[in-house]
């Protein structure tokens, strides 16, 4: 088995897809974590100069759905076929877009601001999306985005859409009861919960 270390700011943002991924399959890893006071320091040693990396046997591997991507590969989380793991990567890019998409809100400094900012995202960006999803779902009727079993894009659903409920309330999936059942079910997987329970409890 490799040694994975996984490098990233103290925080779940882009870094916490492959924390989900690698606890899922039962396999050990590093995860260092760092403030922003010491990321001036390690960004030139990363591949891009940004993070999350994934330490490979000393090797650097830089792009949070990359990473993800190649990790879901190597342990049985990336779909059977070409075809599902095609969708499985859709799914992962839309939840990169729905990050990129809350970033002005999260880094907004001015709370009346960062609140009008949020409530707009939730209602526009994040309502729309959940309507789409909820009907994808309710037609593959496996209780997964993915074929019949679970892939990587049902551990990113939840983990962005765990951290929403979280932070929102989940008054926004009253009409998604099928991507509610898909949050509680992977909620439910020992593993997950177990690193849900022992990871460190940060913001977002
Ligand atoms: N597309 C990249 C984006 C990576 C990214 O924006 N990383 C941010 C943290 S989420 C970062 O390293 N910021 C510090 C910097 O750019 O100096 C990915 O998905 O990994």
């Amino acid at each position: 088995m490799p040694v994975y270390k996984l490098h990233y700011f103290n925080l779940r943002g882009r870094a916490e897809l492959a924390r989900l991924i690698m606890s899922q399959a039962g396999v050990e890893f590093e995860d260092v974590r760092f403030e922003r006071t010491e990321w001036p320091a390690l960004k030139a040693t990363m591949p891009f100069g940004q993070v999350p990396v994934l330490e490979v046997d000393g090797q650097m591997l830089a792009q949070s759905n990359t990473i993800s991507r190649y990790l879901s590969r190597k342990h049985d989380l990336a779909g059977k076929d070409d075809w599902e793991q095609a969708l499985a990567d859709m799914y992962a890019d839309n939840i990169n877009d729905l990050m990129t998409g809350m970033r002005p809100a999260f880094l907004e400094k001015d709370a009346d601001k960062q609140k009008e900012l949020y409530e707009k995202f939730m209602t526009e960006t994040v309502a729309t999306h959940v309507a789409i999803v909820e009907k994808q779902l309710e037609k593959n009727g496996t209780g997964h985005l993915v074929g019949k079993e679970l892939t990587w894009a049902d551990l990113a659903y939840y983990g962005f859409f765990s951290f929403l409920v979280e932070k929102f309330g989940e008054d926004f999936l009253k009409d998604a009861s099928h991507l509610k059942s898909l949050i509680a079910l992977v909620a439910e997987l020992p593993n997950i919960k177990k690193w849900v329970e022992s990871r460190p409890k940060t913001e977002i």
